[in-house]
């Protein structure tokens, strides 16, 4: 998407050939910068670190990791070490493990000589369709966007709760859960955002408005506690979400929050919709309560927020008493039955064992 009248992907290789360049997103709105990463290490500390995040961009760039350790050693135990070492940079995101063993399952067939330059290549390929899935998923949102457009008064804009950032920061582009919103946008369909402020890490007030600024797409950031209260009063026409990990039986894990949001749209027959790529769906895993594992992230999360001072500096501060004791869960399990539909690159399917392996016949 466009920062300026520059058009920017997430991620991407840089000149070298060998290092890729990524949008810093630890300092988003404040300041926009892009950091050059050109090893292993550099790769696990970005994703652990969060200076990329999302699932579908945690997984591209841990391809780029893959590809950065076979220019160093393509052997069969470096490939291995490197899956580990990748791995455990974060728990919950199942695109990690889908864009790891996807690499060492290309990459093992090949003579150690050839699996540098293939590694590069198929990462980049990797990158190169998840642009393509995103752009799918924005064609079939886009049909419930209109949908639900032409039931309202002609001009009235459809109102959209969301929630973390699963935007284009979140992907190499478009997002999974903006895709819709902007190709709505573009196609000159009133929408308006409701962005979620995503605590703890603010990623809805931090990434979300900033893309939607960005992108002249009328938004209003909420604390994460309104949405009921929104919904009670008719003032949200849809929630769409993206997802860390979907089950085969259709159940979602996002960030944390997410079940809370789709409790209270159940509950005000609000259309609740998650947006994901392929990849994002666990076809080892059923019950997501029982076997997703979520991330436990550090308890500074909770208690120290990142802002802009007056004085225009970057900075932490304190927000409860040194010595009262925070948790902090990152991610949160909704249930199948609370999801009105899953809207994956080859259509809305239910939320569902059924739904799933309909639209995914050859995973069944
Ligand atoms: C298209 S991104 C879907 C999810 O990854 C997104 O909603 C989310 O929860 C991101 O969490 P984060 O902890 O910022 O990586």
């Amino acid at each position: 998407m466009n920062v300026g009248d520059r058009h920017y992907r997430t991620i991407w290789l840089s000149d070298d050939g060998r290092s890729v360049e990524i949008i810093d997103q630890r300092w988003l709105p404040h300041d926009f910068s892009v950091e050059r990463i050109g090893t292993v290490a550099g790769i696990a500390t970005a994703i652990r670190d969060m200076w990329v995040r999302g699932a579908p961009l945690i997984g591209v760039t841990a391809a780029y990791g893959v590809a950065m350790q076979m220019a160093d050693d393509p052997s069969d135990a470096a490939l291995d070490a490197v899956w580990e070492t990748l791995h455990e940079t974060r728990p919950t995101a199942i695109n990690l493990r889908w864009a790891l063993d996807e690499m060492r399952r290309f990459l093992k067939p090949l003579p150690t000589e050839q699996r540098a330059e293939a590694a590069y290549q198929r990462a980049g390929e990797i990158a190169d369709e998840d642009v393509g899935l995103n752009r799918a998923i924005g064609e079939n949102g886009l049909a419930i966007i209109k949908a639900i457009a032409a039931r309202k008064p002609k001009g009235e804009p459809v109102n959209i709760l969301t929630h973390c950032n699963a935007g284009w920061l979140a992907t190499v582009d478009y997002g999974t859960a903006t895709a819709p919103i902007y190709l709505a946008t573009e196609a000159g369909i009133p929408v308006h955002v409701y962005v979620d402020e995503t605590r703890p890490r603010n990623q809805g007030a931090q990434l979300t408005a900033w893309e939607m600024a960005g992108h002249g797409v009328p938004h209003t950031l909420i604390v994460d506690n309104a949405g009921g209260h929104l919904m009670q009063r008719g003032e949200i026409d849809m929630v769409i979400v993206g997802t860390d990990r979907t089950t085969a039986d259709g159940d979602v894990c996002n960030k944390i929050g997410t079940y809370l949001k789709a409790l209270a749209a159940a509950d005000n027959d609000v259309p609740f919709y998650v947006a994901l790529p392929s990849p994002t769906i666990d076809w080892t895993v059923h019950d997501g309560l029982a076997e997703i594992p979520i991330e436990q992230r550090s308890a500074d999360e909770v208690s120290l927020v990142w802002g802009k001072t007056a004085a225009g500096e970057i900075a932490q501060v304190r927000i409860s008493p040194e010595t009262t004791p925070a948790a902090n869960p990152a991610f949160d399990v909704t249930p199948a039955r609370l999801v009105t539909g899953l809207i994956t690159e080859r259509g809305v399917a239910k939320a569902s064992r059924e739904g799933l392996k309909a639209m995914f016949p050859e995973r069944g």
